[in-house]
């Protein structure tokens, strides 16, 4: 059954006055970044989102999240539109976006808080999330006196705390070293193979969205649009070491593949239009 619909989404944006881009040679202060996008996913269904820099990926995951409108188009959750932000969609940045105030328990209970649930059950579930991400014991630290990893599985604790259906996740793991990053996609498909709610990840790298994902979803160079999808059929449940498989190394190319003529659009375009010169 599909969760999530998206259908013919077009986005364009217009500039500022005074600033433009140029588009084919032409300056305009119109920027056309989604131009009919069709997604079918699944209930319980994990899918990566990778493409060339500015080919809307974000502005895509906006849009299903009700955070932004889309010019035309539209998205359904579980056949509702969506027009605004779903309590019943998580969503994870790139940048922890912790309350700086708050400790990493109350981090975690603030959703469940601003709905009214009773203290006792959401410090429960804000304990029972710290401890499946390994953070049993740092109930009471504030997020600079926790790493960088360890403020991104408080980040994807208190997305998961209201017990989303979709959790929207744009390069959640960008910022981390490497190993960290590693470790934080073995945890991410841990606890997603326990809840098995639908994920939408965006990510640059190939091999987390091979790692990660049911399907990897390719985009155009901007306007975005989806230029394949791709079936990801590695056995689960996952361990690091199957990234140095054969079957991986196959998907890798695949990606790839796919992929490279996009990012060499996306350069050359970038070369020819800079992005809001004055
Ligand atoms: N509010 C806005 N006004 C004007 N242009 C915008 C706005 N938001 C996004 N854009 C433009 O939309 C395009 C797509 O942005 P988006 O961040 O979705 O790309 P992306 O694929 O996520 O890129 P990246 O991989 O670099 O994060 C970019 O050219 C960006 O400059």
């Amino acid at each position: 059954m599909d969760r999530i619909v998206v259908n013919d989404i077009k986005k364009t944006f217009q500039l500022k006055p005074g600033q433009f881009v140029t588009v084919d040679g032409e300056a305009t202060d119109r920027v056309t970044v989604l131009d009919g996008v069709y997604l079918a996913i699944r209930k319980g269904e994990f899918i990566t989102l990778v493409g060339p820099s500015g080919s809307g990926k974000s502005v895509l995951l906006d849009i299903i999240g009700g955070l932004t409108q889309a010019t035309s188009g539209g998205v359904q959750l579980d056949g509702r539109r969506i027009s605004k932000p779903d309590p019943k969609t998580g969503y994870v940045f790139q940048q922890y976006a912790l309350f700086p105030w708050r400790t990493a328990l109350a981090n975690i209970e603030y959703a469940q808080e601003v709905r009214g649930v009773a203290k006792s059950e959401r410090t429960a579930t804000a304990r029972h999330l710290l401890s499946l991400f390994g953070l049993a014991g740092f109930e009471d630290r504030f997020p600079n006196q926790l790493s960088g990893g360890m403020q991104q599985r408080v980040a994807i604790a208190r997305a998961l705390a209201s017990n989303p259906e979709v959790l929207l996740m744009d390069e959640p793991f960008a910022a981390l070293d490497q190993q960290t990053r590693e470790l934080l996609q073995g945890e991410l498909l841990r606890i997603w193979g326990e809840i098995k709610t639908t994920v939408i990840f965006v990510t640059h790298s190939i091999d987390e969205a091979i790692f990660l994902a049911d399907r990897v979803v390719v985009m155009t160079a901007r306007p975005g649009t989806v230029k394949e999808i791709i079936d990801i059929d590695l056995p689960r449940p996952r361990e690091g070491d199957i990234r140095a498989s054969d079957a991986f190394n196959n998907h890798r190319a695949r990606v790839w593949d796919v992929l490279r003529d996009e990012v060499n659009k996306a350069q050359k375009d970038w070369t020819l239009s800079p992005a809001f010169s004055h």
